[in-house]
């Protein structure tokens, strides 16, 4: 209402996307009734900053202005505007204020998104996971937060969004590379095996590109071992039920990037999975 236009841009950029096209169930039943809006208000905050920053249509100085203007909302340092986008910053401020959730798990998320914004090279795995230091782990932490879980709970669940990242990555390299440039493989991986980014373009997977994804697999398999300590710190049974649900749909992932390839179609949890997800939730009841 104060704002003037051109902060926030005339463009809705929004992808459309909602809960149910996430691989990972968000706000499900195992979430308490009474939190399950917290997570609404932090989903629709994360959707909106994400598609900002997967425009195609948007410059990386427009992506850049309107994360700030999400932030500045978000943080209380400007007025929302009556548009979904910024509302959705000012609905999150509301909520974290209430919760005492911190603000740091919803402006963490920004940091990662102004580097897909600007366009980062990603070098080294180490340079990976810094990058989902800030795009994934602040969403486990909420969570974490928001049910008074305890800290010691926090190294497992970085290990489990970091994971499910990576995945997602792996998921989405060829679309990310054809629809906004983007290559989360670590260069240094990809020259020792001996490809280019152009192996990503391909119909399906070389031997030597598959070094890589079989390299980077082998990293989400350690995180998904540190991942499944993630139950035995939670109190709050459903949302151990949750994470233990969580845990074990990374796990048949992995599984599933191993064996398909993601470059000849989407590799997707299955039926057969959701039922190996609430046989391990059925076991984290105790
Ligand atoms: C403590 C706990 C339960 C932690 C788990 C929290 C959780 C579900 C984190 C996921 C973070 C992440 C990589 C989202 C991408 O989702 P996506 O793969 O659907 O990506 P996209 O929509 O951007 O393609």
């Amino acid at each position: 209402m104060t704002e003037p236009s051109s902060v926030w841009g005339k463009a809705d950029v929004s992808s459309g996307k909602g809960a149910s096209d996430e691989n990972f169930p968000v706000g499900s039943f195992l979430i308490s009734k009474a939190l399950r809006p917290h997570v609404h208000a932090y989903y629709a905050y994360a959707r909106v900053i994400d598609d900002i920053a997967d425009c195609e249509t948007l410059t990386p100085d427009e992506k850049l202005a309107r994360l700030n203007a999400m932030e500045d909302v978000l943080l209380g340092k400007r007025e929302a505007i009556m548009r979904p986008d910024s509302m959705s910053a000012a609905v999150l401020r509301a909520s974290l204020t209430r919760t005492g959730v911190p603000f740091e798990t919803a402006t963490d998320l920004i940091i990662a998104f102004r580097d897909d914004s600007r366009g980062v090279e990603y070098k080294t795995w180490d340079d990976l996971l810094h990058y989902c230091k800030y795009s994934a782990n602040p969403v486990g932490r909420f969570l974490i937060h928001l049910h008074r879980e305890s800290a010691n709970a926090f190294a497992a669940s970085d290990a489990l969004c970091t994971s499910l990242q990576i995945l997602n990555h792996l998921q989405d390299c060829q679309k990310d590379l054809q629809r906004l440039n983007r290559c989360y493989m670590p260069s240094d991986m990809m020259a020792l095996a001996g490809v280019t980014q152009d192996d990503l373009l391909a119909g399906r997977t070389s031997p030597r590109l598959r070094r890589v994804f079989n390299t980077l697999l082998d990293g989400v398999d350690d995180l998904n071992t540190q991942a499944s300590a993630l139950p035995t710190h939670i109190q709050d049974r459903r949302f151990r039920m949750e994470c233990a649900a969580i845990v074990e749909l990374a796990k048949r992932l992995t599984l599933r990037l191993r064996r398909e390839d993601p470059l000849a179609g989407r590799v997707a949890l299955k039926r057969a999975d959701a039922l190996h997800a609430a046989g391990a939730a059925l076991r984290a009841w105790s």
